[in-house]
């Protein structure tokens, strides 16, 4: 067993593990590390664990219990350690391959680094898979949102999000811009004496293990195209790169089973379009999935006017999490957007919502506890749980129906019950059949 100095796992389960297959190795007493996370996460944490001990005691009678193991990131840790992320975290989580978490505060503009991509990144959890969807009843700002059943893929190591920067008018900042205009022969830094500088590194490995990812997940679920969303005309070597090393992985990995539009222009080119558009559709008739591209300003007019023509979504960091939260607001919000960070070569995975701390709302008992309870749910399903994650869905269906909803739906439904967030997990309980 590994060496813990600040806190143990729990006496009794067991770990899961990753087989020489590919495929989890799930005994029926995991040990399940988690993190409760500030501000609104001791609520909703509080809620969702309740809600997945039910559906699991519901599902199996006994015979599977997640055995919790707390540990600690944030606000918490560094109360009671003195330190934001201890090491023994990253080894639970190491160890356990499987972990679940609220989420953590990050300071803007100076002062710790996020903790959250702190994980990620020591973890190689390279995939944020956000999946959208609509549950029925849910308030929504647009007129359709049954239409809208995405899957984001971001990328999670790499982008701006690797934290290389330098603040304006430190001695650091000078040396690159120095250098960048020494030897580089940059004339375009417009005010290079209070600039600040960030570097975006994205890379064709970083980019291939994601796109394939993204691509296996949309052929083992039936879905009909992966689109890369990039800024590939502003940023050509990096954003761009990302959308032509996609297209050439998909044709070179998958070629018998995808058509891309990067083919459908060679044959335009070739043949012209009336040709090209036979290609495709005869490629959708024969159920390949069609790897397309959009660039990101476009993408996210048309996933509002016209989200059916969207499915399976990969993306670099910064895009993907502008696009997760913004795909939220479709189907109800924020506090109904699950996610889980992932690593599916290793095995190594966290769950945890899409939304951050709430802070103005925290020892409240008030947020939405959906989006942690949805992670909670695709963890179990993850674990091939399938019973009582499918107990939580339907439980979830029923509540919303029944318009017994917290602040967040309350405010935008007519005739709705407002309840607590505890209330709401109790609701859950009950509804579970
Ligand atoms: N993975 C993570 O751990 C993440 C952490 N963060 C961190 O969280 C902190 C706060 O970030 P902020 O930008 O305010 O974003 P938040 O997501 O924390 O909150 C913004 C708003 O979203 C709504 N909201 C959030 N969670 C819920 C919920 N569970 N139920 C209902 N509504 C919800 C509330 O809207 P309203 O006011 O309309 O009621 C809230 O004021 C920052 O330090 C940030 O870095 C941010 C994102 C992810
Ligand atoms: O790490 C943070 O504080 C923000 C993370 C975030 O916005 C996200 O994971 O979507
Ligand atoms: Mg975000």
């Amino acid at each position: 067993m590994a060496n813990f100095k600040l806190f143990d796992p729990p006496a009794t389960g067991e770990k899961v593990t990753m087989g020489s297959d590919g495929k989890l190795n799930v005994p029926n007493h995991p040990i399940i590390p988690f993190i409760e996370g500030d501000g609104t996460g001791p609520d909703i944490w509080a809620a969702a664990s309740r809600v997945l001990d039910a559906a699991v005691e519901k599902a199996y009678k006994g015979e599977k219990k997640i055995a919790w193991y707390e540990v600690y990131a944030g606000e918490k840790a560094y109360q009671k350690f003195g330190k934001w992320l201890p090491e023994d975290t990253l080894t639970a989580i190491r160890e356990y391959l499987i972990a679940i978490k609220g989420p953590l505060t990050t300071p803007v503009g100076g002062g710790i680094r996020s903790l959250n991509v702190a994980l990620r990144q020591e973890l190689d959890l390279y995939v944020c898979l956000r999946p959208v969807r609509w549950f029925t009843g849910v308030p929504s700002p647009v007129r359709h949102p049954e239409l809208v059943d995405m899957v984001i893929f971001r990328e999670n190591t790499e982008d701006i999000y690797a934290g290389i920067e330098w603040p304006a008018g430190s001695d650091e900042v000078k040396k690159v811009i120095d250098f960048l205009q020494k030897e580089m022969g940059v004339t375009k830094i417009r005010f290079p004496e209070t600039s600040g500088i960030g570097i975006k590194p994205i890379s064709k490995e970083g980019t291939e293990r994601h796109v394939r990812a993204a691509i296996e997940y949309a052929i083992a679920n039936n879905r009909k195209s992966v689109t890369l969303v990039h800024k590939g005309n502003i940023m050509k070597f990096t954003e761009g790169a990302f959308k032509n090393w996609g297209y050439e992985l998909a044709e070179r990995e998958f070629g018998d089973k995808v058509f891309t539009w990067a083919q459908y222009d060679r044959i335009a080119e070739e043949s012209g379009k009336e040709a090209a558009n036979e290609a495709q559709a005869k490629a959708e008739a024969e159920g390949k999935i069609i790897i397309k591209d959009a660039i990101a300003d476009i993408f996210l007019q048309q996933v509002l006017t016209r989200p059916a023509e969207f499915d399976v979504v990969a993306t670099m960091n910064l895009n993907g999490d502008y696009i997760s939260d913004a795909l939220a607001a479709q189907v109800g919000g924020i506090g109904i957007a699950p996610g889980a960070n992932i690593n599916f070569t290793t095995g190594h995975a966290i769950f945890e919502a899409t939304h951050g701390t709430a802070p103005k709302y925290a020892g409240l008992d008030k947020v939405n506890p959906s989006s942690v309870i949805l992670s909670g749910e695709m963890m179990l399903r993850h674990l091939g749980w399938h019973e009582a994650a499918d107990l939580i869905i339907k439980a979830m269906e029923k509540t919303i129906a029944s318009k017994v909803v917290t602040y967040d739906f309350a405010r935008l439904m007519d005739d709705a019950t407002e309840v607590k967030c505890s209330e709401f997990g109790d609701a859950l309980i009950k509804n579970m059949e």
